[in-house]
């Protein structure tokens, strides 16, 4: 039996989904045995997997959230692209079956897939039905401008709430997917797709005057900041806080955790800016496949693959994680069971991302993009805390991500 090693950063709902995805292929065949390695967060098995790389024990198949994207695609040497894996080991392979918004992203400018989408998903607002009774509000109209949001948390916590509002991944709703269904851009060369001169953008009127309200909001305990990463989703899923922006992703825990009505509304946005709502981008993780490993065990890689990519498993995964359908079958397969209309709230990510992109909403791909999210994570510290003005952190995170960017540019050989 061959053996593939997957190291992944899925815990608590998703840990299990990713293992019975490992422990199912395993049984469906005897050639092949998959074991996934829970790694810690996204950060952290990264970092994981370049250290195991360097010594020469990096593992078959790693699990990069999208912000390390740019990093992978350079990394050359370090990765095969899931295309030659599939090709090599004479898998029917069709890009084109990936629903074009999560391909896009993981493909090259030659138009070779380079990893595998596996999980990708985008920015929600999930909101709790009894707090918003409790408070008076409609638990089945969910805000969906700023002004509404703000609206709502005046009235939970007037109602007694002390956390109406909170947010994970500060960077990714507020700012990179916050610019992307406002049409407009969060990086120059289209948000980093047009080339590595890319600098970052959010200084614009709308990013300040959301990042003002923000700011006010938290002044007023109006939106209470729970911390970097996904560190509110916790925080949301206990019933501490009534509304949040997050990851579509947590909609397996909810189900499985909450013990409230939960509810999925689309990502809030500023009513008169022309062109918005466009759509939300990417985010999640794809399957990256590290160099250096036996022609066999690439074969196993792309056995698994190919299973995941099966649309009835894809279907499920879709359906148990919140993650979105990946693969165009394995939506029409949701849609047809109807699953949508059965549990509401679950298309509106689908919705979100199948509209049409922009060059200004296709996505965000940057260079040493993890150290840039860890610095808009804390200069916008500084805004929660009262300790800087909007624009001050702004400028502050622009100043000190460019100068990420541009060490990327010197140091990428692409
Ligand atoms: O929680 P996930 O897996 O949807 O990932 C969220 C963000 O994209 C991470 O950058």
């Amino acid at each position: 039996q061959v053996e593939v090693q997957w190291w992944h950063s899925m815990g608590g709902a998703l840990g299990e989904w990713v293992n019975d995805l490992a422990k199912d292929f395993n049984a469906s065949q005897k050639d092949y045995k998959v074991t996934p390695t829970f790694k810690g967060s996204y950060d952290e098995s990264m970092t994981a997997a370049i250290a195991a790389f360097r010594a020469g024990n990096a593992p078959h198949i790693l699990q990069v959230f999208e912000v390390g994207t740019a990093t992978m695609m350079a990394s050359k040497g370090a990765v095969v692209p899931v295309a030659k894996v599939m090709k090599d080991a004479g898998m029917k392979f069709d890009q084109n079956a990936y629903v074009p918004a999560v391909a896009g992203y993981y493909t090259a400018p030659s138009g070779e897939m380079l990893s595998f989408p596996f999980n990708s998903s985008t920015t929600v607002f999930h909101y709790n039905k009894d707090a918003f009774k409790a408070a008076g509000l409609d638990p089945e109209k969910p805000p969906t401008t700023w002004p509404e949001v703000a609206l709502a948390a005046a009235k939970l916590k007037a109602s007694g709430h002390k956390c109406p509002y909170t947010t994970s991944w500060v960077s990714w709703t507020q700012l990179e997917s916050f610019s992307a269904w406002h049409n407009t851009l969060f990086a120059t060369k289209n948000n980093g797709f047009g080339g590595l001169d890319a600098r970052l953008a959010f200084n614009t009127p709308l990013h300040l005057r959301h990042i003002e309200n923000l700011a006010n909001m938290a002044k007023q305990g109006l939106f209470v900041y729970k911390g970097r990463g996904n560190a509110a989703d916790a925080v949301f899923v206990s019933g501490e806080c009534a509304m949040m922006t997050g990851s579509s992703a947590l909609y397996g825990n909810i189900k499985r955790n909450a013990k409230f009505a939960a509810g999925i509304g689309t990502l809030p946005y500023y009513p008169d800016v022309p062109g918005a709502p466009q759509n939300t981008i990417i985010g999640g993780a794809s399957l990256w496949v590290m160099s250096g490993k036996k022609a066999p065990e690439y074969k196993a890689v792309a056995a698994f693959f190919n299973y995941l990519s099966q649309a009835d498993v894809a279907a499920k995964s879709h359906q148990r994680t919140g993650y979105l359908p990946v693969t165009t079958a394995s939506f029409d397969l949701t849609d047809k069971s109807g699953f949508y209309k059965d549990n509401p709230g679950t298309n509106v990510a689908v919705t979100q991302m199948i509209r049409k992109t922009t060059d200004k909403s296709r996505g965000v791909r940057l260079g040493n993009f993890v150290q840039i999210r860890t610095i808009i994570d804390e200069e916008f510290e500084g805004i929660w805390s009262g300790k800087k003005t909007a624009k001050e952190a702004i400028d502050a995170a622009i100043q000190r991500g460019n100068e990420q960017l541009e060490r990327f540019q010197k140091s990428a050989k692409m």
